[in-house]
């Protein structure tokens, strides 16, 4: 997978070389590059902004360095193009696995009160282009987006991820818990600050450590986040889950 990302602070991105993104890259399965966004402006001032047409408070991105960044970024390889914002469609753990399998992922970083409107239109006509928003809060520009998707994105990619098995067990993961969250999770010492690890998880019946952690995850996404199970299809509980 190739990766462009185009921002007003390209430093923002120094933590992709970190930790399994930049071992990702070392192992040649993810090609990034980063874009700093004044590289397309040509006065002394290197403008990438200005007054919103209609009026209003803040600035806009101009249209012209998105546009000749997007030229050259894209080039001739099919691409999309994914643009942060608290307007976009929220940003789905499906999202992530759809957009894993990607060849070419461009993300262009808005900052202020967001890009000229016409550059995602005019880039729509030769590539797929999304808004997305990674949660209902206003940040200062799309770059924190742009680090969480990457993440998500990446971690699935094949190899990536050291154990494949990590996957299966991940939240929102499919197999029937995939409509819950992770219940809690334990590891040694068995007694720590006279805080004990639940029994069953040291029996080694596998059978009542599948059904007590699915309790768990039962009860935690009951607490934590109801709208899921209301979302859930019916097939997904079984008679034990409703006495839960
Ligand atoms: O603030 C965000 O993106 C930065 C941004 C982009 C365009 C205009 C204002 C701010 C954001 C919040 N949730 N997901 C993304």
């Amino acid at each position: 997978m190739r990766i462009d990302i185009i921002s007003i602070f390209p430093d923002y991105f120094a933590p992709l070389e970190l930790s399994l993104i930049g071992k990702a890259r070392a192992a040649g399965l993810l090609d990034m590059q980063v874009h700093d966004l004044r590289a397309w402006t040509y006065d002394r001032h290197s403008t990438v902004d200005d007054t919103p047409y209609g009026g209003g408070p803040g600035m806009v991105m101009k249209p012209g360095p998105w546009g000749e960044a997007l030229d050259e970024v894209v080039g001739d390889r099919p691409a999309r193009l994914i643009v942060p914002s608290p307007s976009g469609r929220p940003f789905r753990q499906a999202d992530a696995e759809r957009l894993a399998e990607q060849e070419h992922l461009v993300f262009g970083c808005g900052r202020y009160e967001g890009i000229d409107s016409r550059v995602a239109e005019e880039a729509a006509r030769r590539m797929p282009v999304e808004e997305i928003s990674i949660g209902d809060y206003v940040l200062n520009g799309g770059e924190s987006a742009t680090l969480v998707m990457v993440e998500a994105v990446t971690r699935l990619l094949p190899g990536v991820l050291g154990n494949r098995e990590s996957h299966v067990q991940d939240s929102f993961a499919s197999g029937g818990m995939e409509h819950l969250v992770e219940g809690p999770v334990y590891t040694k010492p068995a007694e720590w600050r006279g805080h004990e690890v639940p029994p069953v998880l040291l029996s080694g019946n596998h059978g009542a450590v599948d059904r007590w952690r699915r309790d768990q995850a039962l009860r935690k996404t009951l607490r934590n986040r109801p709208e899921l199970l209301e979302s859930a299809p019916e097939e997904t509980f079984d008679a034990r889950d409703r006495e839960v």
